[in-house]
């Protein structure tokens, strides 16, 4: 169960100031931080340089991934759904009394950091809060968005303090849950009584960055945080349906060179695998994505489905919780609880130690592989 589950009320009450009010300050913006993707055919290819500069990933790879985007007419669903995103925070904002700007930038694509910086400071912002688009703590889904917020900020009158991931928040589980309970109802119509089979779905990572992802403490890694997740989100929509759901861990979107060993099994693979078991019927439910970005367009409603297809199993993939309304409201929470802790009304209790300490490296500290 996440961590909140277990000790109930979170330290502190509601982020309210002396005159009652809800509050925001000392932040004075919201800086939706993303990965970015292309927006139309000649984005793809510099898009692409971009995300993989650096990381050793072989040219084949990039060629393929570069398919899945002209697959989609060049352009990612990441900017719409991201989009719609703030939107709805910047309603639930609004219905709490606080209005603040809430802008996007991206470690990938334009907007980049540092244009969004540029942006802000000329408006003379001082303090911004960034809120990354990921729940998962890993260097890829956390640390990343630390280390290039600092540098697109280096020597500038600005300053960008990050939300902590909320993979362990009971809301996000509730989420998920509400989407699994759909997704199950649907295949049921398929498959009635037969005995069906959850495979949440995340990112897949090389094993040394899960190795020394968040603390490093096994019990604490992106894939236990993952298994976490997906115990409470099975637990809940078990209740609600009034049936045990039996589930598994998968992941997706692997890259990287052949040889380098990554988080499986891989969502395709298992397919096959449960299809063997005697289960009727799939619901894959990506806990490890917050909207139908580029891997859950291709990954799992292209690929996987396909797979599935070929193996004449049912399949229904849940939805990602972005446009549920409880996920909006606990971004809310997350941004104001963070504002009361920059103010001093509530203890930090952040669990990213990116300013402090190792947490979320690319590979266990000493490692050279
Ligand atoms: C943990 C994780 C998340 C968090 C989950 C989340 O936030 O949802 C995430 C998100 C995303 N990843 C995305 C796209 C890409 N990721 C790549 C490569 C990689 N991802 C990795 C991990 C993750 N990635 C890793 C370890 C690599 C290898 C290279 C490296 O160490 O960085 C590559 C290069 C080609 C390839 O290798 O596949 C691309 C194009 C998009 C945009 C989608 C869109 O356009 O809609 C999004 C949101
Ligand atoms: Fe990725």
């Amino acid at each position: 169960m996440p961590r909140d589950q277990f000790e109930g009320v979170r330290p502190g009450d509601d982020p309210v100031d002396a005159a009652g009010d809800v509050s925001i300050a000392p932040y004075t913006a919201v800086l939706f931080a993303s990965y970015g993707g292309p927006d139309k055919p000649a984005d793809v290819l510099p898009f692409m340089r971009n995300a993989t500069a650096g990381k050793n990933i072989p040219d084949e790879r990039l060629v393929q991934v570069s398919g899945h985007y002209e697959l989609f007419g060049g352009r990612s669903p990441i900017n719409e759904l991201n989009a719609a995103l703030m939107d709805a925070v910047r309603a639930e904002l609004a219905s709490r009394g606080v209005e603040v700007p809430v802008v996007i930038g991206n470690r990938n694509w334009h907007p980049l950091f540092a244009e969004t910086v540029d942006g802000l400071v000329s408006d003379g912002h001082e303090r911004v809060l960034g809120l990354a688009t990921s729940a998962y703590q890993s260097y890829s889904s956390c640390r990343q968005y630390c280390e290039d917020l600092v540098r697109a900020t280096d020597g500038r009158p600005l300053r960008v303090d990050k939300v902590d991931p909320f993979w362990d928040a009971p809301e996000f589980a509730e989420a998920n849950a509400r989407a699994l309970v759909a997704a199950v109802g649907t295949l049921r119509e398929t498959v009635g009584d037969a005995p069906i089979r959850v495979l949440f779905v995340t990112h897949s990572i090389p094993i040394a960055m899960n190795e020394a992802s968040s603390t490093g403490e096994p019990a604490a890694r992106y894939d236990a945080q993952h298994l976490q997740v997906a115990e409470a989100v099975a637990a809940l929509a078990s209740r609600e349906l009034g049936e045990e759901l039996g589930w598994d861990l998968t992941y997706c979107s692997r890259s990287g060179a052949p040889h380098v060993p990554w988080l499986e099994p891989d969502v395709n693979e298992r397919l096959a695998g449960v299809q063997g078991e005697g289960v009727a019927g799939v619901v894959a439910a990506p806990i490890g994505f917050i909207s139908d970005h580029m891997e859950v367009a291709y990954d799992l409603d292209t690929e996987a489905s396909a797979t599935a297809a070929d193996l004449g199993l049912p399949y229904v993939r849940a939805a990602t919780v972005g446009p549920d309304s409880g996920f909006a409201s606990l971004l809310v929470d997350r941004l104001l609880e963070r504002a009361a802790v920059a103010r001093g009304e509530r203890p930090d209790d952040t669990i990213c130690r990116f300013s402090t300490g190792a947490c979320c490296l690319s590979r266990p500290e000493g490692a050279t592989r």
